[in-house]
């Protein structure tokens, strides 16, 4: 089930900005190329992280899961001058392709990727004061991700954590374990002071959390 139907869809499409051309065809080149290409952000929600980041003005992102590279040159659009994204993808047969989708946009110096387990490498680095973290790669363990980088956010800082409404399985009577596993993590997030948080009903739903 998708959450909005395709005449909204559509509608909100032609209503914000035209997916960027070179967006255009990383979306394409995902889709010839790639097994799984849904798994990229897309236009809507990609200008929805555009959007954000350029509220935000971040210095420091931080993105859990690359792809091929689109939603991190999304993010990277509303980065302040001298800013930096940092981006992690555990699958090295990305590469090629990832580099080659960065090499042609014009944010690709201000994007630094990193290959690997993405616990691991968060556990390594020394981040501190992240201004945005994207949280979108394996949906088992969101909570660990999010109880990782918790304090490496500065206050006022954004953690988004893609696809919270699991197709709408999320509120349906749904008893899978991944769906299960996204109930919870909603409820875990929804009780936790430390935070402000909405989901928006954006594709598969955008988990948007504040720190105090
Ligand atoms: C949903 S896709 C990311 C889509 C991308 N953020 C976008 O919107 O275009 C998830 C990615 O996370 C990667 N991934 C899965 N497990 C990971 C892990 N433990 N550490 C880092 N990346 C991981 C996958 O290989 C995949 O490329």
């Amino acid at each position: 089930m998708e959450i909005l139907d395709d005449k909204l869809q559509s509608y909100l499409d032609v209503h914000c900005d035209p997916e960027p051309e070179g967006l255009q065809k990383i979306n394409r080149d995902t889709y010839v190329k790639v097994l799984k290409p849904h798994m990229l952000s897309g236009h809507y929600q990609g200008r929805v992280l555009s959007m954000l980041s350029k509220m935000m003005q971040p210095k420091l992102i931080l993105e859990i899961g690359t792809f091929t590279g689109y939603s991190a040159i999304c993010l990277a659009e509303g980065l302040a001058e001298g800013g930096i994204l940092h981006t992690i993808e555990v699958n090295r047969e990305m590469e090629e392709m990832i580099s080659s989708h960065l090499k042609s946009t014009n944010v690709e110096n201000k994007i630094k990727v990193h290959y690997g387990p993405a616990e691991q490498i968060i556990a390594d680095s020394d981040y501190k004061n992240i201004d945005i973290v994207f949280i979108d790669a394996d949906k088992q363990n969101n909570f660990t991700y999010f109880q990782l980088i918790i304090d490496k956010v500065r206050s006022g800082g954004l953690i988004i954590i893609d696809n919270v409404l699991w197709k709408g399985k999320v509120f349906g009577d749904a008893k899978d374990t991944d769906t299960e596993r996204v109930r919870k993590l909603n409820e875990q997030i929804s009780v936790d002071e430390r935070v402000e948080k909405l989901i928006l009903p954006v594709r598969d739903g955008l988990l948007l959390i504040r720190k105090k």
